[in-house]
């Protein structure tokens, strides 16, 4: 069974809870964009095309909802100035990953253009709203489906000989969890164990939050790939040891010129792959690449709460049966009065990227050594 984190349908979205995973599948329904916004602060969804896609759909529901229970105004600019202003408070939620103010951008374009329009309704620009939100949806599983073929044949094309299996390191959660569907690192080693290219793939448990842990190895079990999880602190012995033909990450924004955010660990990983002379792969639909933004000096990096490093959450008690909310335990691990720097993602500078896996193909550096990204 393919593993849905977004459910979708006309007036209606339900979300995985990805608080809770793996221990418990719960899906919570979002029926407006307070709901939404409050579902990606709270980390229930993450993963930069999963925040943009859950955020504009749960606006897509509110205004469906309106329309059905007779709250939506009448006019057409009234109507475009309300999902203006949703949009606006929408993109304050999590301050890093760009595909969602780029999803912002482009859908308030949309209804401008619908509420331009001669004979224009507040109901026409709903429906443009609402139209556009749908097709975003389905355009990233197939662009995260384009980024796992690509990658995976640049990966089989440059990073062994004469055809054997790879195995491959990747950090964070950049599965099905985080995109509408397939994944963008994760879909390129979805690819590869697909092609009968992937010998194992090696998953970092990604302190504090543990997308790595509870998500990645979460979706690696639930497709039957073969998978082994290590701690974070395990990477460079891994690599001293193991054969591993790449280093494959995910992205919440490549800078122009090709520095990349993503999650904290990532920037360690490249330094690591370089010295081992491994090559080290980004993987991230062209939503994530923000041209407006020229380095990663200007990428504004979310600083999580203290607590996250402090504090450890799971279950007790595993056991066999159900588990609900009475198995949950957090149990601190630091000193109450020691300081906590808990950045949620770093900067790799292009210099360390060997190439930027997009759903059109895999760019590397030019001849002068610098990426040339245009959209
Ligand atoms: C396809 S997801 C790409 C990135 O968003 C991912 O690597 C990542 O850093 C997620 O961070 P998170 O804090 O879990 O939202």
């Amino acid at each position: 069974m393919v593993l849905q984190a977004i459910v979708y349908a006309r007036g209606e979205l339900r979300i995985l809870d990805q608080t809770k995973l793996p221990h418990q599948e719960q899906y919570d329904s979002l029926r407006s964009s307070i709901d939404g916004w409050h579902a990606i602060k709270e980390m229930r969804v993450r993963g930069a095309p999963a925040i943009a896609i859950v955020a504009t759909l749960a606006l897509a529901v509110e205004l469906e909802t309106m329309q059905t229970s007779g709250k939506l105004p009448e006019t057409a600019e009234e109507v475009k100035e309300f999902v203006h202003q949703k949009l606006n408070y929408l993109v304050t939620s999590r301050p890093t990953a760009v595909n969602l103010a780029d999803a912002a951008r482009k859908l308030k374009k949309i209804v401008d253009a619908a509420a331009a329009e001669k004979d224009s309704t507040g109901e026409k620009v709903k429906n443009s709203y609402i139209l556009a939100a749908e097709n975003m949806l389905v355009d990233d599983v197939r662009d995260n489906e384009n980024i796992g073929r690509h990658g995976a044949e640049w990966i089989v094309g440059n990073c062994t000989s004469s055809g054997e299996k790879v195995s491959v390191l990747t950090h964070c959660n950049t599965g099905s969890l985080a995109t509408a569907g397939y994944g963008t690192a994760l879909g390129v080693i979805r690819s590869l164990h697909a092609n009968g290219s992937l010998e194992r793939v090696f998953c970092t448990e990604t302190r504090p939050y543990n997308q790595g842990s509870r998500l990645t190895a979460y979706e690696l079990v639930h497709d039957n790939i073969p998978a082994t999880l290590i701690t974070d602190s395990t990477a460079a012995a891994l690599v001293q040891k193991e054969n591993i033909s790449a280093i494959i990450v995910g992205a919440d924004r490549v800078a122009a010129n090709g520095d990349t955010a993503n999650k904290i660990g990532t920037y360690a990983l490249s330094i690591l792959a370089r010295h081992h002379g491994v090559k080290f792969l980004v993987a991230a639909p062209r939503t994530t690449i923000d041209l407006a933004t020229a380095s990663g000096e200007d990428i504004t990096i979310e600083v999580r709460p203290s607590e996250e490093v402090r504090q450890f959450r799971g279950v007790k008690d595993r056991g066999k049966g159900d588990i609900d909310s009475q198995h949950w335990e957090t149990i601190s691990t630091a000193p109450e009065g020691i300081e906590v720097w808990n950045p949620s993602f770093d900067v790799t500078p292009a210099e360390l990227i060997d190439g930027i896996v997009t759903e059109e193909g895999v760019v590397e550096k030019g001849h002068d050594g610098v990426f040339h990204l245009s959209m």
